[in-house]
């Protein structure tokens, strides 16, 4: 794609022996955001290091707008904001002084420097804060002026590495806020290992697993991806098992009583519309239906599976 922001081709990285990315492969153009998902040890910070070029790759390449990362790391760089996992912050600079410092080692012309640093004060709302010392802030406004030193330069394209780590559940709230808000017109890539994060801010996600991108598209591919694997009914006029299992073409049923089964699905999610229509044509009245979604563990180890089955 000639206007992609970031073009990731054949990526792999090796620590010592051992492989921690292998053959990732991915495109993005456009504002919004991209959620990097997967679990503890995947690979997703060693993939964020390597395309902010904060790390050198074993093999493959990256292009930013079109420049090779390797090759021309000074322009390329020009294009990238970066929030690694542990905020670059020095505490005891204020605010306004910490911004300043950003701009200047991003390479901003002198004169571009102070409306900067207010544009991002201003994005990040946080202009209240510009004198006072970082190390007197509380952990969601620190992680705003990361944020902040991550847009000073206006990049294109903004990375995220689990920014709303250690956060308490209203300092997410106001953080997924602002990403959501710095996407308008940016392109962001934000790291997760939290699959409500993802649902909560993300257009598009990219999961990794052991290394390996497993799943790439929308949200909505990802809902279909993933399909339930069972769902529970309570009824309160409840027929003999054998003819519920009769009803999911014998795929499972298991008796949990006080009328409550769970049914399994088996990739045909038609067969909750038969216990509908069945309940309501026997007279078994459905009390209730819950339809059960796998655990992000279990999702992390069905998409493995999947990748490893197709190779
Ligand atoms: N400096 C290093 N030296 C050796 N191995 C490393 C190093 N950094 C990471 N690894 C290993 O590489 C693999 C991928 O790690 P990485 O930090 O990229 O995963 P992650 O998905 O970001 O995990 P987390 O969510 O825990 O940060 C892991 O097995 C990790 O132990």
């Amino acid at each position: 794609m000639e206007n992609s922001i970031v073009r990731v081709e054949h990526l792999s990285h090796r620590y010592s022996v051992q492989w921690a990315i292998r053959d990732i492969n991915f495109e993005i153009s456009g504002n919004g955001v991209v959620g990097l998902l997967g679990s503890n040890g995947a690979g997703k910070s060693t993939t964020m290091n390597i395309i902010c070029g904060v790390l050198n790759q074993t093999e493959g390449n990256v292009f930013i707008n079109g420049i090779n990362l390797r090759e021309d790391p000074v322009e390329a760089k020009r294009y990238i904001g970066f929030l690694p996992q542990q905020p670059p912050l020095y505490t005891d600079l204020t605010v306004e002084e910490y911004l300043k410092h950003s701009a200047f080692l991003r390479l901003m012309p002198a004169e571009e420097v102070g409306k900067a640093v207010d544009r991002a004060l201003d994005r990040c709302a946080i202009t209240h804060f510009r004198d006072r010392l970082i190390k007197n802030l509380s952990g969601g406004y620190q992680q705003r002026v990361g944020i902040a030193q991550a847009i000073v330069h206006n990049p294109k394209f903004v990375v995220l590495d689990e920014p709303t780590n250690g956060l308490d559940p209203n300092q997410i709230v106001d953080i997924r806020n602002l990403i959501r808000e710095i996407a308008e017109d940016h392109a962001v890539l934000l790291s997760t290992h939290i699959l409500s994060e993802v649902q909560a801010i993300c257009n598009e996600i990219k999961m990794i697993e052991n290394g390996k991108l497993v799943f790439s598209g929308s949200m909505e591919d990802f809902d279909n991806y993933v399909a339930p694997e069972s769902f529970v009914i309570e009824l309160g006029k409840s027929p003999d098992k054998t003819v519920l299992e009769t009803l999911c073409e014998n795929k499972g049923v298991e008796v949990l009583g006080n009328g409550r089964f769970r049914i399994f699905l088996k990739d045909d999610t038609a067969i909750t519309e038969r216990y509908v229509e069945a309940s309501v044509a026997n007279g078994w009245e459905l009390k209730d239906l819950l339809v059960e979604r796998c655990s992000l563990d279990e999702i992390f180890a069905q998409l493995s599976g999947k990748t490893k089955n197709s190779k």
